[in-house]
């Protein structure tokens, strides 16, 4: 594991270096994934990363979370709570909508979610270019290949230094790093409505994802699950589809 992070580390530091930046920015939740790229960055950067915790309704749980990947990792870090815009602008767009459009809650609890994802992402960019840092992702082998991430939300980075890594290896890694018991034992979540886990939302498990990855025999409904959602979300993995002239 060792040589695996001194490689990451060393792969981060020639990004920075490469783009002629200064440094290296993550959302930071309270979860594994950004628990693992916090640790990564501070070690690429000991003075030059930043953790940025985004508060939207957060429990006070992830906080607590997200503090100890702060302490544990050593990163400087900011809190700016997104709970207030994203309320203005939800109910700002849902009011200007056609009479008989405006969201409704159930319905358009995905639209909603996703904005939360959006704005994280927009605040993000917003410190990365007065920092002169890189927004790093969180994303890892098993949500990539399924598309679970918004497109343009959480999926809207720079660089992505987990991407070949199944969520089982960010565990690991996250181990090794000294990422909190708490963290690397609790059920990873979106946090984008209450009670959500991404297992019950996709209906299937990291670990079958995992394994299905690694070309091991799964059942067949979490087979089918699977590539549903890989197929369904191709675009969000695709150069953007321009129209060719003849
Ligand atoms: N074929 C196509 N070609 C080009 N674009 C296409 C398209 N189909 C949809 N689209 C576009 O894509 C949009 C839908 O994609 P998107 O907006 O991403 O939304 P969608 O994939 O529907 O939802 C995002 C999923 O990711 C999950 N998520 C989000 C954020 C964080 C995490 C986490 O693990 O922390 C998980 C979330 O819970 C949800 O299940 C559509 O509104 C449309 O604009
Ligand atoms: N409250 C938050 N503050 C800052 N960043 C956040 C917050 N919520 C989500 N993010 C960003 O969105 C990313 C995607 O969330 P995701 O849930 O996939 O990762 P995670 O929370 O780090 O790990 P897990 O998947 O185990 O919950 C996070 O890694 C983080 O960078
Ligand atoms: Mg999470």
């Amino acid at each position: 594991m060792q040589k695996i992070v001194d490689e990451i580390v060393k792969w981060l530091q020639e990004r920075v270096e490469e783009a002629g930046l200064n440094g290296l920015l993550v959302g930071v939740s309270g979860g594994l994934d950004s628990a693992v790229v916090a640790h990564l960055i501070q070690r690429a950067f000991p003075d030059n990363s930043l953790g940025v915790m985004l508060p939207l309704n957060t429990k006070l749980r992830d906080m607590d979370h997200a503090n100890k990947v702060i302490e544990r990792s050593g990163i400087n870090d900011v809190t700016i709570d997104l709970t207030e815009p994203h309320e203005a602008m939800y109910s700002s767009i849902s009011k200007q909508l056609k009479q008989g459009n405006a969201f409704n809650e159930e319905s358009d609890q995905l639209a909603g979610a996703n904005l939360r994802a959006r704005l994280r992402m927009s605040t993000l960019y917003t410190l990365s270019a007065h920092y002169n840092y890189l927004v790093v992702g969180t994303d890892n082998v098993s949500e990539w290949y399924t598309g679970y991430f918004t497109k343009y939300g959480d999926g809207g980075v720079d660089i992505l230094p987990l991407l070949e890594f199944t969520k089982q290896e960010v565990r690991e890694m996250g181990e090794f790093l000294g990422v909190h018991p708490d963290i690397l034992g609790k059920k990873p979540s979106a946090d984008l409505w209450e009670g959500q886990t991404d297992e019950d939302e996709m209906g299937t498990t990291y670990d079958k994802i995992d394994a299905y990855l690694k070309g091991e025999e799964i059942p067949e409904e979490d087979k089918k699950i699977i590539e549903d959602m890989h197929k369904r979300t191709t675009h969000k993995r695709e150069p953007l589809p321009h129209f060719h002239r003849s």
